[in-house]
């Protein structure tokens, strides 16, 4: 089985200020996993240590069993894609130009030894639906074009693991609706595995198997919508009032948002006064 993610006792910070303070997820073969949790909580810093972009300071990951820190970057490419919120701007490159980038962990030394056909990339372009705006260069893209691009790059890197963070930004609702659909087909057609940052929790209750919720530097609730999707959780992850109903049409979990609380909710990062916060839904 490939595809395994394994988190243990993850510490992190960025200077002196600590984000994440004891992380332990994991993220079966074949899970669509959706991270959540307020703004500055520290999804896109756990998304960027299980990539191997950050060092933690303390605790391990761990893809199919191995430590991520005896990888290479591109045994680690291998193994997943990243999905990241903006690509680095490059004059000039096409759309074509850059998902074809995407097959670069499985090149030989000699360059293209070993790549996948430039089938791997139409392929990638078809599914996400940007292959009729291969020529184009990326500059000239609409935020949710380029966003849609971004995902055709991580879906050519072949790799059996997803990690997406907020891969509905700047998209229509009927655009968000398809990507995350999509998401689901490619875990479904291709066994991979997805950890995916989404704001929106309707979202990830109608689309994730399992969600995990991060506050205060750890994960605050971890299972299955229907578990998870509480008023209890609005209110003390996030701080809001509201009310939470079974849509059976989409056989999820559905939020009624009504109003902001007053100091309710657990603090986005550890507070360092505070005592052990208690999990709101036991992981
Ligand atoms: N490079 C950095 N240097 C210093 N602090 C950083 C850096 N990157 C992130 N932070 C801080 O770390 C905390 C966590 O940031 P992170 O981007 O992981 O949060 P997030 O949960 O993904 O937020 P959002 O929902 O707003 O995208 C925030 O307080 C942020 O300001």
């Amino acid at each position: 089985m490939t595809g395994m993610i394994a988190v243990s006792g993850l510490e992190f910070g960025y200077g002196d200020r600590t984000v994440l303070d004891g992380i332990d997820l994991t993220v079966g073969h074949g899970e669509l996993v959706a991270l959540v949790g307020v703004n500055g909580c520290g999804k896109s810093t756990l998304l960027r240590l299980i990539a191997g972009l950050l060092t933690p300071r303390r605790g391990a990951v761990r893809l199919d069993g191995t430590d991520l820190a005896s990888l290479s970057r591109r045994e680690v490419a291998r193994r997943l894609a990243v999905l990241h919120q903006a690509l680095a701007p490059v004059p000039g490159l096409t759309v074509r130009q850059l998902v074809r980038q995407g097959g670069y962990p499985h090149r030989g030394p000699l360059g293209m030894l070993g790549a996948p056909g430039d089938g791997v990339a139409e392929e990638a372009m078809e599914l996400t639906g940007v292959a009729h705006m291969a020529d184009r260069v990326l500059d000239t893209l609409s935020g949710g074009e380029r966003q849609r691009v971004r995902l055709a790059l991580a879906v050519a890197q072949r790799s059996p693991i997803l990690l997406l963070d907020e891969p509905t930004a700047h998209l229509d609702v009927r655009h968000q609706l398809e990507v995350l659909a999509l998401v689901r087909r490619l875990r479904d057609s291709r066994d991979l595995t997805v950890l995916a940052v989404l704001h929106e929790l309707d979202h990830a209750a109608r689309f994730a198997d399992r969600i995990v919720a991060l506050a205060g530097g750890r994960v605050a609730a971890d299972g299955p919508p229907r578990e998870v999707v509480t008023e209890e959780l609005l209110a003390a992850v996030f701080g809001v009032r509201g009310r939470v109903v079974y849509d059976e049409r989409n056989d999820a979990p559905h939020c009624f948002l009504d109003h902001p609380l007053d100091g309710a909710r657990a603090p986005a990062v550890p507070d360092p006064a505070a005592p052990d916060p208690e999990p709101a839904v036991a992981p």
